[in-house]
């Protein structure tokens, strides 16, 4: 319902927090298996930041960013973007306020195989419905990729995939960006051209969250954020390089 998300939304002033989510609890049944996959998370992402999420495996990392981008539905506890709720609702309206506020880069999820990479930028841009947007030509040249424009997804090689998902998850201009291991499988060079776009979106005042196992990706973050066994603590003092001498806010809001 537009209205009801035109009445909900705000204009948030430079480090105000677009993203926040509130004591989210994640419970997964499968046959006889119960699993809480998150206990109790909450996070605030202010404006122009970078957050890091650790962890090791299995911790809720990806349950933690599908709940944040509204891919997912939290059992428990609330999620908001640019002040708009985006959990518990039906899924076409949790599509429609992704389309305008986030940005999600999912490794390959993001691109559609049948289209090309102007096209799936195309796509996003028109989900989005309104607002300047950055032309597919400029975005891809942003990646690197300005020669693959008519290439499909499944022509490309991991790195170039990794910038093309990139130029896809940012074609909607997005208030959040939401990245699950975007540097993953990348070189050294791609992975530090894949965080400068993200270091430079956050300049920019895109509120940024990258799960990630890589240290150079922490060390760009502004905070770091550990999940262990579905529950989130502010790793930040653990960290060093940006993070020294920085605020540490509390991860738990
Ligand atoms: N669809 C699902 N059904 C049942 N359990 C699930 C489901 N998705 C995740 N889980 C469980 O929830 C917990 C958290 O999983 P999640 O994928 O969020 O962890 P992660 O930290 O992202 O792990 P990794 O680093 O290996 O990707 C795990 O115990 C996992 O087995």
């Amino acid at each position: 319902m537009a209205a009801n998300i035109s009445h909900e939304m705000r204009t948030h002033a430079p480090g105000e927090d677009v993203l926040t989510a509130r004591e989210l609890y994640r419970f997964y049944r499968a046959g006889e298996e119960e699993t809480l996959a998150l206990r109790g998370v909450s996070l605030r992402v202010g404006r122009g930041e970078t957050v890091a999420v650790v962890g090791p495996s299995g911790s809720g990392k990806s349950t933690l960013l599908a709940c944040l981008a509204g891919l997912d539905e939290p059992s428990g506890g609330e999620v908001r973007v640019n002040g708009v709720r985006i959990s518990h609702r039906p899924e076409t309206e949790r599509a429609r306020l992704r389309a305008r506020y986030v940005g999600v880069l999912l490794q390959t999820r993001n691109l559609l195989p049948h289209l090309s990479l102007r096209d799936n930028i195309r796509l996003a841009q028109r989900a989005k419905g309104r607002g300047p947007a950055t032309s597919p030509r400029e975005l891809l040249s942003q990646v690197g990729l300005a020669e693959r424009a008519h290439a499909l997804p499944r022509q490309l090689s991991g790195g170039e995939l990794a910038r093309a998902g990139l130029a896809v998850a940012l074609a909607n201009s997005p208030a959040v960006l939401l990245a699950d291991e975007p540097t993953g499988e990348l070189d050294s060079d791609i992975e530090r051209m894949v965080l400068a776009m993200l270091r430079e979106r956050a300049a920019d005042g895109c509120a940024v969250v990258i799960v990630t196992h890589s240290d150079q990706a922490v060390r760009v973050a502004d905070r770091v954020i550990a999940l262990m066994d579905g529950t989130a603590t502010d790793a930040s003092a653990a960290h060093g390089g940006r993070l020294e001498g920085q605020e540490v806010r509390d991860a738990t809001g």
